[in-house]
């Protein structure tokens, strides 16, 4: 079963401490009829037949409501009786283990009070995070504690849905609304009532109203549309969205172009590609910003300044100087101001091998060669950077000089000559996976990931170097 966001707007939780005269079944089901959208069953002292037992008749229940059904840490029991998913704490199972086990198909939650417990969640499979104690709870007194900020910034890092836990009730509910969750699970404020059908239906309600707006990372690209969808703004927009994150654009300028080449460009004028970049960072302001092809001084000038005006963060500046297709995108006066006024600003800059020379000034003909010029350029400049091996002989070996230090990031060559926008794409990758939180060696290494995946998918369209399918993970039915 597949989950979506909207199924964890009032998460129930079972417990038998508040039974009061019904049984499980009779008040699962009037909490159902008052609108729970997912519900858990949570035995911590309960012999395996008698789990099984009332595990079975719940889920009966909740399969007649179309409800998703989840088990709390016995993924014995969830097996057995297949039940939509399994929900584990810290101090359970490994998520990656219990991934490995229920496979693709099981909804996989996990408890999580910290940035960094969310972020591995995530990486280990989870389908969604149940993150508290929000406020003190009677249920669970030994529960770490999550303030509002660090709720937040949970949201923030990571692109599955969240759900709060811990104290919450009908009144203290209010102040989770702005912080990113996709709605509340309660244990008592549902089970402890005396009117639990009533009780339940205030909860939804107020829970539709409070979250029922989404927020999500934000990436802004300032490059150049490409017509025929490959590179540039197109591809960005592309990489960005299948990331997760909302992709915003400033164009520098438009070009008829298509897998054989650029046929001609029309520049936006500095003062134009002002007002865009005004329009966005004063409205929706982005978490990172990926930088692409500008071909003139005057462009740079006015990111520049915008950048630093507007205190921009998380600047990933791609140097483009030539198109795979080999046509100039850069004037050759403009290369020495993107040294001056961009790469000082940069978080890391992505050159490829014929760029890497021209701005070291050096010949790269070994990984030997790359490691110098890396190391020039990121002294020079003080900034991270990532030397592509898209044009070297061997393998497609990219290498990070970051903080004095350099680690390799390896890639298979893929036998695949479609490569138009492979920088434009890698780039917006990184990005895309700054904006969402993550440090700079696990955005390049996940986007190196990606890069690959949407090379492999060997999507062969145009007559010359054409794109990559950038959205293989999203519809890898169609392979
Ligand atoms: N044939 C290939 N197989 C695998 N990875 C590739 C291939 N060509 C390019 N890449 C990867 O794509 C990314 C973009 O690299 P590159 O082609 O060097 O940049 P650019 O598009 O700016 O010229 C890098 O991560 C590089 O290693
Ligand atoms: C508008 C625009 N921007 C950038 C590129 C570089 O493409 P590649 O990523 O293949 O180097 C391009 N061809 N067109
Ligand atoms: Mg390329």
């Amino acid at each position: 079963m597949k989950l979506d966001k909207k199924d964890l707007l009032l998460y129930a939780i079972t417990d038998r401490s508040w039974l009061n005269g019904m049984t499980m079944e009779e008040q699962l089901k009037e909490a159902i009829t008052g609108g729970a959208t997912i519900v858990q069953i949570r035995e911590k002292n309960m012999n395996y037949s008698d789990f099984l037992e009332e595990a079975k008749s719940l889920y009966k229940i909740c399969k007649s409501s179309n409800i998703p059904f989840i088990v709390n840490d016995n993924i014995d029991i969830a097996r057995e009786i297949n039940a939509d998913g399994i929900h584990v704490g810290q101090e359970d199972m490994d998520a990656k283990d219990v991934r490995a086990i229920i496979g693709d198909k099981m909804i996989l939650g996990v408890s999580a009070s910290t940035v960094e417990e969310a972020i591995k969640a995530e990486k280990n499979g989870a389908d969604y995070l149940g993150v508290g104690a929000v406020f003190s709870t009677s249920t669970k007194k030994d529960a770490d504690s999550v303030s509002y900020e660090e709720l937040k910034k949970i949201c923030d890092a990571v692109s599955i849905p969240v759900v709060a836990i811990g104290g919450i009730t009908y009144d203290n509910m209010d102040v989770l609304k702005d912080s990113g969750i996709c709605g509340i699970s309660v244990i008592s404020a549902i089970f402890a009532q005396n009117d639990i059908r009533k009780a339940t239906e205030n909860l939804k309600n107020k829970s539709e109203k409070l979250f029922k707006y989404h927020k999500m990372p934000v990436a802004l690209t300032i490059a150049g549309s490409d017509s025929s969808g490959g590179a540039g703004i197109q591809a960005d927009i592309k990489t960005m969205t299948v990331h997760g994150v909302f992709a915003e654009s400033a164009i520098t300028a438009l070009t008829a172009q298509n897998t054989t080449g650029v046929m001609s460009v029309f520049e936006s004028s500095p003062e134009f590609l002002s007002e865009q970049l005004d329009s966005v960072f004063s409205d929706i302001y982005p978490n990172a910003v990926k930088i692409g092809m500008v071909s003139s001084c005057n462009l740079i000038h006015v990111i520049s300044e915008k950048l630093r005006e507007y205190n921009a963060k998380n600047i990933v500046v791609d140097p483009v100087m030539i198109s795979t297709s080999g046509s100039r995108l850069i004037e050759e006066d403009a290369i020495k101001t993107l040294k001056e006024e961009l790469f000082p600003l940069a978080s890391v800059l992505t050159p490829n091998i014929p760029e890497a020379e021209v701005i070291s000034g050096i010949e790269i003909k070994s990984t030997e060669d790359m490691i110098k010029a890396s190391k020039i350029i990121g002294d020079n400049f003080k900034c991270a950077v990532l030397c592509k091996g898209g044009h070297s002989i061997n393998d497609a070996n990219d290498l990070l000089y970051s903080n004095g230090e350099f680690r390799w990031f390896y890639g298979k060559r893929i036998e695949n000559n479609n490569t138009h926008g492979t920088g434009c794409t890698l780039s917006s990758a990184i990005a895309s996976n700054l904006a969402k939180g993550k440090n700079l060696e696990m955005s390049v290494l996940e986007a190196k990931n990606y890069i690959s995946g949407a090379l492999s998918y060997m999507l062969d369209l145009g007559k010359g170097s054409g794109p990559m399918n950038h959205a293989f993970s999203v519809h890898g039915e169609y392979k």
